[in-house]
């Protein structure tokens, strides 16, 4: 039996769409998700955990603009490291809590990890990753011409900020993140997606300005880690073909060919189920198994009772 699974946990796990950004919001919510997770581990599966930041970072990057001449402000690479640090913190404490209320015995350890991604990525030309708080149409052209932000409507929800989205290419630290898994270690790795990072050709890296998105390193940490499954825990049951329309059908199982032809179809937003869509059919392409699914219903949908599933 098959037994290794990434969950990758949505940035709206952990801040809902339109919830106070308090961090005791947070805590609650990602609380809620250690419970799911601790519940997956005592299933008996080998847990790798990787999680979004886009609410997070976006509220960390304009803090940072807000304080301006009073405070020195960070660069989007840094505003990644401190979120993907905050969130890995939460997740570590409330699990190893969990963990400990269960009787469970695996240690838990939170990697910071930096993900390589190429400089000359088109994405840089062309944002689509929203990150921060959700607006109405009206507040966001006003901020758009106020602050010169670029902003998008993002899947119905409200408009959003959007920031470079490269590709990412590997994970500077897996070597590390699989002994650790090997040896047993429940690893939180890659949180927001990794902190973006190009590698020079004497080696060296640097940061760079971008978010990556966390699915899509999601698949890179899935891929190195052989898992049999890998699971994308967001704020839906499904994925639906005709989403938010009268004609709105789940999807359960599906096969690669099918999910295919509902992406070139443009079923799905490119700033949200995209690229779920596009990870979880390069893994199943490996003969793997896929699974987008909520929060709520995760530890059903690992046991194929709910979810949408892509082998
Ligand atoms: N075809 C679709 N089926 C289901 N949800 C969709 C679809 N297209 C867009 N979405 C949106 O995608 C969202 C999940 O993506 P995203 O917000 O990026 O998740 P997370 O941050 O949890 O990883 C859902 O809340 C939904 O609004
Ligand atoms: N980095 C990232 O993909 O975050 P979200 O899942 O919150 O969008």
């Amino acid at each position: 039996m098959s037994r290794r699974v990434v969950i990758a946990l949505g940035g709206n796990a952990i801040l809902r769409p339109h919830q106070e950004a308090t961090y005791l919001n947070q805590l609650e919510n990602v609380r809620k998700s250690s419970e799911i997770i601790a519940e997956i581990v005592q299933q008996g599966y080998e847990v790798i955990v990787t999680h979004g930041n886009g609410p997070q970072v976006g509220l960390i990057l304009r803090q940072n603009e807000e304080a301006k001449g009073v405070v020195s402000p960070f660069p989007l690479d840094v505003c990644n490291a401190k979120s993907q640090g905050m969130i890995g913190y939460m997740l570590d404490q409330c699990l190893k809590n969990e963990l400990t209320r269960r009787g469970l015995r695996q240690q838990v350890v939170s990697v910071l990890t930096q993900t390589q991604v190429l400089s000359d990525d088109v994405a840089f030309q062309r944002p689509t990753k929203p990150i921060g708080t959700f607006y109405t149409e009206q507040e966001a052209r006003i901020i758009m011409q106020e602050k010169g932000w670029e902003m998008q409507e993002d899947a119905g929800r409200g408009w959003r900020r959007v920031v470079a989205s490269p590709q990412p290419q590997s994970i500077m630290e897996a070597k590390t993140i699989m002994e650790l898994v090997a040896s047993g270690v429940i690893v939180i790795a890659s949180g927001g997606g990794g902190i973006p990072v190009v590698q020079a050709a004497d080696g060296t890296i640097a940061g760079v300005e971008a978010v990556v998105d966390k699915d899509r390193s999601g698949l890179k940490l899935a891929q190195e880690a052989d898992a049999d499954i890998f699971m994308m825990v967001t704020d839906v049951n499904h994925v639906f073909i005709h989403y938010g329309t009268p004609e709105q059908e789940a999807l359960r199982q599906v096969s690669v060919q099918e999910a295919r032809q509902h992406m070139e179809d443009g079923q799905f937003s490119s700033g949200s189920m995209g690229p779920k869509m596009e990870a979880a059919i390069q893994f199943a392409e490996w003969g793997k198994r896929a699974i987008i699914c909520s929060l709520d219903e995760a530890a059903a949908a690992i046991e194929g009772q709910s979810g949408t599933h892509i082998s």
